[in-house]
């Protein structure tokens, strides 16, 4: 998978470079390159910001130097499209996206390439993403009902749920079968050495050398951890799960 990544702050994605995702670029199973905005503003000062049209605080991002950006990357990587080959999916991180869940980070792995615009001030100028939404595909994702200065957090988070799906980055997949969400619950509670710690046990069952039974004991905790927590990952509502 090719990952592009435009910001304006690129040193937000070195992170890009160390553990997990590092070692999957060393391997060749992920390629990711940054871009900075601003080499695609072209005035003495790099102008990629303007106030916003109607009046009110803050400031937008200017179409032009994103269209230059992604036009840019859209027509490079040298890359010859097949006839009827998709376009490469466009996600713009935003506090007004559909949510990025589980089931979205494996829908983007399974995409060959992916372009992540990061939005900064109060946002990017709506004709970004009807020109590239009515020309390719768009997606704007929120990770949750909070907002960020920017899309650059977000980004880094999306490439890490996505980029440990990509089969081969994770050592052994056998570990992303029964982590939260996967199945849709959430994960039950693990324990390690010592079997004893500031007198708490670990639960006798993990212990006992009985697999069926630490199988059971395992997807009970799961149950009862998505009842107490997000009983709305179980269509139930908040408060009801008790019943
Ligand atoms: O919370 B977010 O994911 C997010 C994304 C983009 C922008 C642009 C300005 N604030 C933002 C916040």
């Amino acid at each position: 998978m090719r990952i592009d990544v435009v910001t304006i702050f690129p040193a937000y994605f070195d992170a890009l470079e160390i553990s997990l995702l590092g070692r999957a670029r060393q391997r060749g199973l992920l390629e990711t390159h940054v871009h900075d905005l601003r080499e695609a503003a072209h005035d003495r000062h790099r102008t990629v910001d303007d106030t916003p049209a109607g009046g009110g605080a803050g400031m937008v991002m200017k179409p032009e130097p994103w269209g230059e950006a992604l036009d840019g990357l859209l027509g490079a990587a040298g890359e010859e499209r097949e006839p009827g080959e998709t376009e490469p999916l466009i996600v713009f991180p935003s506090p007004s996206g559909e949510r990025f869940t589980q089931e979205t980070a494996r829908e983007l792995a399974a995409e060959r390439r992916l372009i992540f615009g990061c939005g900064r001030y109060e946002g990017i100028d709506q004709r970004v993403f009807d020109e590239y939404g009515e020309r390719g595909r768009v997606r704007l994702l929120s990770l949750g009902d909070y907002v960020l200065n920017g899309g650059e957090v977000a980004v880094l988070a999306m490439v890490e749920a996505i980029a440990r799906l990509i089969p081969g980055v994770v050592g052994n997949p056998e570990s992303l079968v029964e982590e939260s969400h996967e199945q849709g619950l959430l994960e039950y509670p693990v324990y390690t050495k010592p079997a004893v710690w500031r007198g708490r046990e670990v639960p006798p069952v993990l212990l006992g050398g009985d697999h069926g039974a630490v199988e059971a004991w395992r997807r009970e905790q799961s149950l009862e951890r998505t009842r107490r927590v997000r009983p709305d990952l179980l269509g139930l509502q908040a408060g009801r799960a008790a019943e």
